[in-house]
């Protein structure tokens, strides 16, 4: 990540902006987002967005023309009343049902946008969360392990959805209830120029406490993002089938609860302090703008008395201050509103424009060793160290692998093993050193090419909640279809047996998630997890990390004699803590706090009577009476 965004990503939790012109900073960066907002609407929905821009014109002009026939009709009443000429009952209900004509158009201008804003609201909301869907998957395993990253994508997943179209919406209504205000104040000159002023003026007080607060509102959201996170993580604890025995066992009910109180506390502590003064700030300005309007009319008031001015002109004022109070209030609330959606789009932006590409080929065009049988793996010098961390999870680890090479990696608990699987498959790049298969160094392959090379089965291998066959045939999605090569891999993965027990058997639909779900023991999904590494027919290179914990012994030898057969092709490296699974690999490397410590065949390695030797009589103690 650029240190420009990192920096960025960080803002958030840090000091609060104090002065104004980082104020203004803020706001200003806040509406820079309103031309990506309106692209995304584009791209969302075309015909609907130019309708509701036709509505809202159509529901910007209609109020002063409402107001108008009604200063008509009044005068009209008058003067057919004190019998005029040219004024009669014709005049005065023609009048009135033009003003009904336009209230009705008013009304469905407003309904129509209503729906269109739904309809808009739906196609947005969902073109937005494609691309953070898009985008996650764009991200690489190094954004996964990153909370900030996390930040990010909760902040941009919270309101994203829905902010979009407020922006839009919130745009249109400052402009109808602009156009609106130039309208109404049109007629209001006519009258009276120096309450134009007064209406703007009352007004702009409540705007900047509005706009402080709507600042202040978001801030407070975004630096809660990993509280957020944290309470989300505590309602998962409690509620996930997974965690049920442990929570009831160890009786975590109440202690989790409690933190959950607590921190649901905090939030609501801040945002009724926030809603408190909104409140206050509101009724304040609210009476100001009151008496603004009540002086303005007792002033016309005293001059309709003075006739002066005619009854239609005083209704007309009456209508048109009013009308007019209401549209600066709506300008000014839109504004705020726009700064607040404007705020969080920032979010998905920012969230969307995580760099990523890291993975992508440092060569172009990528370089491809030949395909179709195993090559040499080199690990030269290779060094690890995960972002941000002081200490180095690999340290100068040097080994090659001889094509068709079966390789043991043993190791203590966090020594430094599935760190470097992740380096094998680019999910992170050495810190110092290069690894190349082929002679090839792996930062200089399509990351696509590579990882299409490697079958492999994780220690934290996934269940999906998708029917029996689906499991297996994941492995290789292009034959998700092909059952014949789904059975072969489950025949190879020891998982055919679990299959004919189950009640539907292909079709069973696994896992405990879904309607008619099968739930499976540990070692059985974990079967079908090494029959989906199997799937890929054309691997040049096995990887098992730990596929054998679940396993219960008998399966395990099987595995592994299948596997020595399967595997005699292709290279494979197989991590476990079972000392009898890796004695059988060509060579073992031990490895001990990120170092290579020992190197050489389990005979080899027993004669030097080493680390190795030392932890196989013990395990092999284990076993004895
Ligand atoms: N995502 C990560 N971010 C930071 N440090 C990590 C991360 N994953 C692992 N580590 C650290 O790197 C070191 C090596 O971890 P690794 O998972 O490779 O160990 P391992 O040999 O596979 O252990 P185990 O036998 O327990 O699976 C450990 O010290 C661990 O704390």
């Amino acid at each position: 990540m650029t240190s420009a965004s990192s920096r960025h990503l960080r803002a958030p939790r840090g000091e609060r902006p104090q002065r104004l012109r980082d104020r203004l900073a803020g706001a200003a960066a806040g509406f820079a987002q309103a031309p990506g907002t309106f692209r995304l609407v584009w791209q969302a929905d075309r015909a609907g967005a130019l309708l509701l821009a036709g509505l809202t014109a159509l529901a910007a002009v209609l109020p002063a023309g409402i107001a108008w026939v009604g200063k008509l009709i009044v005068d009209a009443v008058v003067a057919a009343s004190r019998g005029a000429p040219g004024a009669g009952e014709g005049r005065v209900v023609g009048l009135v049902l033009l003003e009904l004509g336009l209230m009705a158009a008013a009304m469905a201008a407003a309904r129509l946008s209503s729906l269109e804003r739904e309809l808009l609201r739906a196609r947005l909301g969902n073109l937005v969360n494609e691309r953070i869907l898009e985008k996650a998957l764009a991200l690489e395993l190094r954004h996964f392990e990153d909370s900030l990253v996390y930040d990010k994508m909760q902040n941009a997943r919270r309101e994203a959805s829905a902010r979009p179209l407020s922006l839009v919406v919130q745009s249109f209504a400052v402009i109808q209830n602009t156009v609106t205000l130039a309208a109404l104040s049109a007629l209001l000159v006519r009258l009276s120029p120096w309450s134009v002023a007064v209406l703007v003026a009352a007004s702009i007080p409540a705007f900047l406490a509005e706009a402080r607060l709507a600042a202040e509102t978001f801030r407070v959201n975004t630096w809660r993002a990993p509280e957020g996170r944290r309470l989300n993580y505590l309602e998962w604890i409690l509620t996930r089938d997974s965690h049920v025995k442990e929570v009831k066992l160890f009786g975590l009910g109440p202690l989790v609860l409690s933190r959950y109180r607590a921190l649901f506390g905090k939030f609501y502590e801040e945002d009724r302090a926030l809603a408190v003064r909104r409140m206050g700030w509101g009724v304040l300005f609210g009476l100001l703008s009151l008496a603004a309007f009540y002086g303005c009319y007792a002033l016309v008031a005293a001059r309709a008395a003075r006739a002066e001015i005619t009854l239609g002109d005083l209704t007309l004022y009456l209508t048109v201050f009013r009308q007019g109070q209401t549209a600066v209030q709506n300008v000014l609330s839109a504004v705020t509103t726009m700064y607040e959606d404007a705020l969080y789009m920032s979010e998905l932006f920012a969230y969307l424009g995580i760099p990523t590409g890291g993975e992508a080929a440092r060569a172009l065009p990528p370089r491809a060793p030949p395909r179709g049988r195993p090559l040499a793996l080199e690990l030269d010098r290779v060094s690890f160290r995960y972002p941000g961390q002081e200490e180095w999870a690999l340290r100068d680890v040097s080994l090659t692998l001889a094509p068709g090479e079966k390789l043991g990696l043993v190791g203590e608990n966090g020594a430094g093993k599935s760190t470097l699987v992740k380096l094998l498959l680019r999910l992170y790049d050495p810190t110092e050193g290069s690894i190349r298969y082929g002679g090839v160094d792996l930062r200089d392959m399509d990351p696509a090419d590579l990882r299409a090379r490697v079958g492999a089965v994780f220690q934290d291998f996934v269940r999906y909640q998708f029917t029996a066959a689906e499991n297996i045939g994941l492995g290789e999605p292009a034959h998700l279809d092909d059952l014949p090569r789904i059975e072969a891999a489950a025949r190879r993965g020891g998982a055919d047996g679990v299959i004919a027990a189950l009640p539907l058997r292909w079709e069973t639909v696994l896992g405990g998630w879904f309607e008619k779900g099968h739930e499976l023991s540990a070692g059985q999904w974990q079967k079908l997890a090494v029959a989906r590494a199997f799937m890929r027919e054309e691997a040049e290179v096995l990887i098992l990390d730990e596929p054998t914990a679940s396993i219960d012994a008998e399966a395990e030898h099987e595995l592994f004699e299948r596997f020595r057969a399967l595997a005699a092709d292709r290279s494979a490296i197989v991590i476990s803590h079972r000392f009898s699974t890796v004695r059988i690999a060509d060579r073992i490397a031990v490895l001990r706090e990120g170092r290579l410590e020992e190197l050489g065949s389990h005979r080899e390695l027993m004669e030097k009577g080493g680390r190795y030797a030392g932890l196989f009589r013990l395990q092999a103690e284990g076993y004895r009476e």
